[in-house]
């Protein structure tokens, strides 16, 4: 018997930068499991668990939500799928959770979208989500069908509280100070591949063509 390979992978990049489209499309194209911390702390909070209650706050707030109530959480989803080759979206942001997450599974490359905070702002405040997919959507760049209606389900699309101007400015300080050091910290470990640049679809292909070295395209006709 063939022992399977799995692959374990982090996206990372400021709030903007492309992660979810990103991740979207590299499911798409390689079985990998994506988990995204912010549509998971999302769900906990419309469902008001324990989790959602304490998370709200600080969301809110564009602040990061406390290292051991996340780092918990996510462990524990990461565990039910311990079987899987999987993508992770947004988790670490900090040293703290990264150093966590290495005592309990070995990452084998981090993805970092490396996008100027100006191209970012104005972003945030045209994206429209889908709660229940973590799907996104842009009025410029990627606008639903039907306007604030979801192309797949027709369910409503919401604009995020914590993608206000000020909110998102909060986010991107917070970014600098905790979630940068997470990126020298895999940069020393060596599994660091930076893609940068202001546009999606430019920087797609790289991270595609990265990928593909790694993994089969399971969506090659
Ligand atoms: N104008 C523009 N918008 C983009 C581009 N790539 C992604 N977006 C949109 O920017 C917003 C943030 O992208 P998202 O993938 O949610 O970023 P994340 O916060 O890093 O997960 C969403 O509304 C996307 O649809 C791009 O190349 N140009
Ligand atoms: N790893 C994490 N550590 C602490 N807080 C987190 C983490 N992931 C998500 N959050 C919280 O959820 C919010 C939204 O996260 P996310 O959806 O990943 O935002 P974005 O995609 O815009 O970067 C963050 O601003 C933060 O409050």
């Amino acid at each position: 018997m063939v022992a399977r390979v799995l692959f374990r992978a982090v996206i990372m990049g400021p709030p903007g930068s492309g992660k979810g489209t990103v991740s979207e499309r590299i499911v798409k194209h390689f079985a990998l499991k994506h988990l995204s911390s912010g549509d998971l702390l999302r769900t906990n909070v419309q469902n008001k668990t324990e989790v959602g209650v304490i998370a709200k706050s600080f969301i809110d707030q564009g602040q990061l939500v406390p290292d051991d109530v996340i780092t918990r959480l996510i462990l524990q989803e990461l565990h039910k799928i311990n079987e899987t080759s999987w993508l992770l979206d947004g988790f670490p942001r900090t040293v703290s959770q990264a150093m966590a997450l290495d005592k309990a599974f070995h990452i084998n490359s981090v993805i970092d979208l490396n996008v100027p905070f100006q191209t970012i702002k104005g972003r945030l405040t045209a994206r429209w989500i889908h709660p229940a997919s973590g799907r996104v959507y842009n009025t410029e760049f990627n606008p639903p069908k039907v306007p604030e209606v979801d192309d797949l389900t027709g369910e409503p699309l919401i604009q995020r509280e914590d993608d206000k101007p000020e909110t998102v400015t909060k986010r991107l300080k917070g970014y600098e100070a905790l979630t940068r050091p997470v990126l020298e910290y895999y940069q020393n470990k060596g599994v660091l591949e930076t893609f940068s640049g202001t546009e999606t679809n430019k920087i797609w292909p790289h991270v595609y063509a990265f990928l593909q070295a790694k993994l089969p395209d399971v969506n090659q006709k």
